[in-house]
């Protein structure tokens, strides 16, 4: 059995958005368990178990188990994105299924790279080798935004090399997770090798200091990252942090440019702008903005808003009201210093009464020092600025204290190498954006 914790003293509840017969309104889903000390004691000592059962199969029993869990998770993924679109309020077009493939990808390499060690000769008389070792319970703290991908990114490539795992999925979005925990105990993970723990920011720093605990994975903001590293410093465990971004999308003038204004969309309205990667400032060659301009505005306009859970919506709703308010100051109130040129900041969709729905926004004349050009938003609020040169373009680009991804928009395949050369971010796309299947490694440089 998955190991889901009884319910504390505390409890938190759930708003979120419900659709019955075309109405969208706004009511409890759930209710979830805040875990305390005394839980995330009693999770970490079940998880330690389950390490000991798990690190001592071979790889290759480890990988049938969890080929397994990545056919019953494809298989689920109707479920577990009608479970996101509940947690997150994003369409049902763009939920669920992507973490699948990462299951099913790491299940190949249970008993491979992740596991081999290497032999080293020393002389004719001796020789030494090294191994590859699990480290133990691994922590991962998920953001809202993809609850089933990062519960699956997380957990696939650490279950793989003989890990066990405790997860805990933002407050926000408790949902997903506890399936997924069923489904790999349905595929044959044993007890205590993977293991939800809900709660918020206090659980998440009682994980990330405890001694017992080797490893912490954060997705989520750059000042939580920087928490996170503090806390996990305190008995020197090891951290990966994918956090924050503001990354470029550069367009030349030789683009395609319908490419790039699909490209545009992608890295700017998927998921209602709540994507960690998106191109939020559009750099684009001065002599094409005109064009790029109208045909990026006429698209835009012609977004589906809507109910999340109907198949025909392509944007939904921001995840709480203080979110949508955050983004609307920025995207609506902090006009500096002109009016948005795509004109679509209403504050909520007409025909939907309930929900946090921002329609998306697009800025052309933003100076150079504006908070629309150096925060990350996190909603439909996208900023296009001219370049002249390409070394302009370039320098624009890195201006910039994240580096989390980056996209080059050209025909002149030499000149898209030798800008990417040239950026300061952790994942680069040509002619393409937010592409990320599991074979390609995601994150900051
Ligand atoms: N790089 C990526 O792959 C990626 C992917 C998705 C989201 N993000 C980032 O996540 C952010 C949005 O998500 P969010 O609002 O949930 O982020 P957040 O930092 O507020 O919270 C993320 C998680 O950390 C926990 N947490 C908060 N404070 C903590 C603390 N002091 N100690 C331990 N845990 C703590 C939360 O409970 C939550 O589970 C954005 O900045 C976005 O760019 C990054
Ligand atoms: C799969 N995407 C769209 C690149 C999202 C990665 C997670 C970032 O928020």
């Amino acid at each position: 059995m998955p190991k889901v914790y009884p319910a504390t003293s505390e409890v938190r509840s759930r708003r979120a958005l419900l659709s019955r017969e075309g109405k969208v309104a706004l009511q409890v889903i759930c209710k979830v368990p805040v875990a305390d000390e005394g839980f995330v004691d009693y999770a970490v000592e079940i998880a330690r178990e389950g390490f000991k059962v798990w690190s001592r199969m071979s790889g290759n029993e480890r990988g049938r188990i969890l080929a397994n869990a990545g056919k019953m998770l494809l298989d689920a993924h109707p479920e577990l994105a009608r479970l996101e679109v509940l947690d997150t309020g994003k369409p049902l077009s763009e939920s669920g299924g992507v973490g699948a493939d990462s299951v099913q990808f790491f299940s190949g390499l249970a008993s491979t790279v992740c596991v081999s060690g290497s032999y080293i000769p020393l002389g004719s008389k001796a020789f030494g080798y090294t191994r590859r070792e699990p480290l133990g319970v691994c922590v991962g703290i998920g953001a809202w935004n993809y609850p089933n991908q990062i519960a699956l990114w997380k957990s696939a490539p650490a279950l793989a090399c003989g890990n066990s795992v405790i997860l805990k999925p933002s407050e926000l979005t408790p949902l997903t997770a506890l399936r997924i925990a069923e489904i790999y105990s349905e595929a044959g993970v044993p007890p205590g090798v993977f293991n939800v723990v809900h709660g918020d920011h206090t659980t998440g720093s009682l994980l990330a200091g405890h001694k017992g605990v080797r490893k912490v994975s954060l997705t989520g903001s750059v000042p939580t990252g920087k928490k996170i590293m503090e806390r996990a410093a305190t008995t020197l465990k090891t951290i990966s942090l994918e956090l924050g971004g503001k990354s470029p999308m550069i367009v030349f003038n030789d683009a395609n440019i319908d490419n790039a204004v699909r490209g545009a969309m992608m890295a700017n309205f998927y998921c209602q702008g709540e994507v960690c990667s998106n191109g939020t400032r559009l750099l684009v060659q001065e002599s094409i903005k005109d064009d790029f301009m109208h045909r990026f505005c006429e698209l835009t306009n012609r977004i589906r808003i809507g109910d999340p859970m109907k198949e025909s919506t392509q944007f939904g709703a921001l995840i709480t009201e203080n979110h949508m308010k955050k983004v609307a100051f920025l995207a609506i109130s902090l006009q500096v210093p002109g009016l948005p040129s795509c004109p679509r900041p209403q504050r909520r969709c007409n025909s939907i009464r309930n929900g946090f729905f921002l329609g998306p926004v697009i800025f052309e004349k933003c100076t150079k020092d504006s908070r629309l050009l150096k925060e990350e938003i996190f909603g439909p609020v996208a900023c296009v600025q001219t370049f002249k040169t390409e070394e302009e373009a370039i320098e624009m680009a890195n201006g910039t204290d994240f580096g989390l991804a980056a996209a080059v928009f050209t025909n002149d395949i030499q000149r898209a190498h030798r800008v990417v050369d040239q950026l300061d971010a952790g994942t680069c796309w040509i002619n393409e954006y937010n592409l990320s299947p599991p074979e390609l490694p995601f994150g900051e440089k």
